[in-house]
């Protein structure tokens, strides 16, 4: 059981509509009151990006708690030139508090190189914006025998960030989320203690590069295939603390999945 606020993030990737993503807010914000309190859980969604306004201004109505992240952001914080992306300033215009930097389908569909990735975070982090930093290893790289290899290596990008070396207090914007590409929209989730191992590995990782104080602290999630049927099991591992989901979090059943996570937490 995580001892860590729980974090559950909704991406909805390139799904939706106006009207399906703002049923899909006004869903979640309408459950406020069957939900544990924002003390006890954050809860994110990241629309496509033509979608934030409206879904901010959806929950905004309702009162939620939920914020808002913007799924993928231009390597340059006020943006520029730079064609077909939205800059991390833009993001907290639109009232995002939240970006997602790494997802797998960035790195392995789109081919983003680490140099993009180390430039988003900065932009994401010199924008004052929270980082949910997505890090991952393929199948091939796990039957390979060393599943955590690639993840460190992902991870190097995130502790090589100068502005986290003078300004350690960053380290509480950060989320990180361990996404196994083998799990990603396949059905086929890690199991718990799969997830378990690698978790408690990032955790030794960022205790390494920082300090034990920082590591106990900074939220390590889990996404891949996650759904109401798996999510307990996985949240009741000591250092799975909540979930980046995809597929179920376009499906009523993201708000069960929110209650159970966090009543996991809360009992903690
Ligand atoms: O990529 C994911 C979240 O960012 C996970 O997607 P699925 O939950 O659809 O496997």
């Amino acid at each position: 059981m995580s001892i860590r606020k729980v974090f559950v993030g909704g991406n909805h990737k390139c799904n939706g509509s106006v009207t399906a993503t703002s049923s899909r807010a006004r869903l979640l914000a309408e459950a406020a009151p069957d939900l544990p309190s924002s003390d006890d859980v954050d809860i994110v969604i990241a629309p496509p990006a033509p979608y934030i306004l409206t879904t901010k201004a959806v929950l905004d109505e309702h009162g939620s708690s939920a914020a808002v992240a913007l799924q993928d952001v231009a390597i340059a914080r006020e943006g520029g030139a730079h064609t077909g992306t939205v800059a991390a300033d833009m993001a907290a215009d639109l009232g995002a508090a939240w970006v997602i930097v790494g997802h797998s389908e960035r790195r392995h569909v789109y081919g983003e190189s680490d140099a993009h990735t180390r430039a988003k975070i900065a932009a994401v982090l010199d924008a004052d914006l929270g980082l949910i930093y997505c890090v991952g290893e393929t199948l091939e790289q796990r039957e390979g025998g060393d599943a955590f290899g690639p993840v460190a290596a992902q991870m190097a990008a995130l502790f090589d960030n100068p502005a986290l070396a003078t300004k350690p207090e960053l380290w509480a914007n950060i989320v990180v989320a361990y996404e196994p590409v083998w799990a990603i929209g396949t059905g086929k989730v890690a199991s718990p203690e799969q997830a378990q191992e690698i978790h408690t590995q990032l955790r030794a990782a960022v205790a390494a590069a920082t300090s034990p104080d920082i590591a106990a602290a900074v939220r390590i999630i889990y996404g891949g295939s996650v759904k109401l049927a798996n999510c307990a099991e996985l949240i009741a591992m000591p250092d799975i603390d909540g979930f980046l989901i995809g597929g179920a979090s376009l499906k009523p059943e993201f708000v069960d999945i929110i209650k159970t996570a966090a009543a996991a937490g809360a009992s903690a």
